[in-house]
Order: structure tokens, then sequence, then C-alpha cells
């Protein structure tokens, strides 16, 4: 018997690719059981399922920057029980973070792909299973509405729960109205902007000489942002050319008023609409209207 379970949650992470750099990502995971059927009837309670999986993957995947172990372009050191450093030169620049260990999921992959990634989890996550289930299947798979799209890494320092995580992202669509009618061409311009992109705040920008990476490789070349929060403290160094610099926090509601705020600048006659997600199916609306 098998049994189902379509868009069970969303993971919201960045990974690390050696060619692209930091890429925020929003997967929607589906899972299928395999099983006998237990003395109720079933394979195992719907509401189990959810619970259950749901838990492993917010412990151990979700708001995490997701390092491929056995790539040779990752090199994590452990600076103390609860601090570790990754380095990389990537195809896009140098790249340095120090976080508290909670806040990677470092997994023994040559590569994340969702392919890689989505085997690396049914072996994880059937462990968790009762006895009666055989086999797990996780298919991870993004939105397949034809939107322009950007990947954004991350952290809000304010947040007092995993999003304080200064390297963690998302796959987000995004709508933009001017005047009342869609404008694709800048949906277009956005996504091709924040392709890719890690969204730093200005409060947050420091001087290499402020954190761990002073005297690193290529550091002449990287934007570096800091802040403490509640789960440590958090250090990023990324690529200039993969960085912007925002006014504001990075809340989904702040991107979307800085979005806002910029069209209305490069079009001051125009009523202006933007619908920014964060991830999937979730985001905020801001508007600009003219007399
Ligand atoms: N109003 C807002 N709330 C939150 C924002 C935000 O910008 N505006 N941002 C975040 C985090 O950045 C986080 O990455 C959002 O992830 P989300 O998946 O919604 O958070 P949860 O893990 O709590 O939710 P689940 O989908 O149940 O995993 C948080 N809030």
């Amino acid at each position: 018997m098998r049994l189902f379970v379509d868009g069970l949650t969303v993971i919201d992470s960045t990974y690390l690719c050696p060619s692209r750099g930091l890429l925020g990502e929003s997967w929607i995971v589906d899972v299928e059981l395999q099983g006998e059927l237990n003395d109720e009837g079933m394979v195992f309670d719907f509401s189990h399922v959810k619970k259950t999986i749901k838990a492993s993957l917010d412990l151990h995947i979700d708001h995490k920057l997701i390092v491929p172990m056995l790539s040779p372009a990752a090199n994590v050191e452990q600076q103390s029980e609860e601090v570790v450093t990754l380095s990389c030169e990537s195809g896009t620049g140098a790249i340095y973070v120090q976080s508290p260990l909670s806040a990677y999921a470092l997994l023994p992959l040559a590569s994340i792909d969702d392919d890689s990634l989505a085997r690396y989890l049914e072996e994880m996550l059937l462990k968790l299973l009762p006895e009666n289930v055989k086999g797990l299947t996780v298919n991870l798979r993004h939105e397949t509405e034809e939107k322009p799209f950007y990947h954004y890494t991350h952290g809000l320092k304010l947040h007092d729960g995993n999003c304080q995580r200064i390297a963690h992202g998302h796959r987000s669509r995004i709508g933009i109205w001017v005047d009342g009618v869609p404008k694709p061409e800048l949906e277009a311009a956005w996504a091709k902007r924040w392709h890719d992109i890690y969204l730093g705040s200005e409060d947050d920008l420091v001087s290499s000489s402020d954190t761990p990476f002073a005297s690193n490789k290529g550091i002449e070349d990287s934007l570096c942002f800091a802040y403490s929060a509640s789960q440590g403290d958090f250090f990023i160094a990324v690529p200039k050319a993969q960085t912007e610099i925002v006014d504001c926090e990075s809340t989904v509601e702040c991107l979307s008023d800085y979005i806002c705020r910029q069209l209305s600048e490069e079009f001051p006659e125009k009523s202006i609409k933007v619908r920014a997600y964060e991830g999937v199916e979730k985001g905020a609306i801001t508007e600009r209207t003219v007399d």
C-alpha cells in the first residue's frame, strides 16, 4: 500500500553551490510512504506523517545553510563546540560564513540539487517512521507558475526564531503593476537584478577588520555583514557583485516597500503595486498611488 502527502511543508534554506555561490531556495516537499497496514488499517496516520516529517525537516534542514561536505570547494572548520566557519572559493568569488553550528546543515553529499537532497532526506526520514513503513519517497519541487523569480539569501537579526540565521533564503516570485497594468518586463528586470543575490541590511554592514575574515583571500572583493542575535554571533562575507545593500531590514514587507520605492523614483507620475513573495504562497504587497 502507498500513502502520499503532497505539499507537506516548504523548506526555505540556502545551499552552497561551488559555481553560483550562495543560493536561496524554497523546496515544496511531497512524500510517499510504502508499507503494510497497521492495526488501525493505516500505513501511518496523516497527522503523524505531517508532524514527524515536518519536525525533522525543521530541525535538520529548514532555515539553514546547506553545505555539501564532500565537495572540495567547501571548507568547514569547527572553531569551538558551538561555532563553525565555512570558506569557499566559489565561481562568483570568495564566501566566508561564521555562525553557530545550528545554522548549518552539513551533509555528506558532493553537491546539492533537488535529487541528491531528496535521496538524503529519504534515508534520514525513513529511520523515524514505524516498522510497518518499508519505504519512503521524497519529491522536492518548485512552483510551476511561469512568473519571474529570484533566489535570495538573507538573515533577519531581529527575528526571535530561525530566520535570524545570516544565510538562509528563498526562491521568490515577484509581481509588479504600473497604473494597474501588469509589467512582466519590470518583473523580469528585478528577477535578473536579484538572481542569486545576498540581501544585506545597511545597518549590518561592517568592515572586514571587524570580522574573523580580515586577512582571508579575496576579502577585498567582498562585502561583510555581522550581527549578534539570540542564537549567537553571525558573520558573513559575500562577493560584492552578488550582493545588494538595502536601507531596511530584509523582511518581505520591507523588501516589497524597497522595490516599490525604487519603482516610484523611476516612474514618479505612476501608481505602483508590488507583490513580493517570501518563498511559496506568502509575501507582502506595497502600493503607492498618485493623484
Ligand atoms: N511578516 C513576516 N513574517 C516573517 C518573515 C517576514 O519577512 N515577514 N520572515 C520570516 C523568515 O524570513 C522565514 O524564512 C520565513 O519562513 P517560514 O517558512 O514562513 O517560517 P516558519 O518556519 O515559521 O514556517 P513553516 O512554513 O511552518 O515552516 C519569518 N516570518
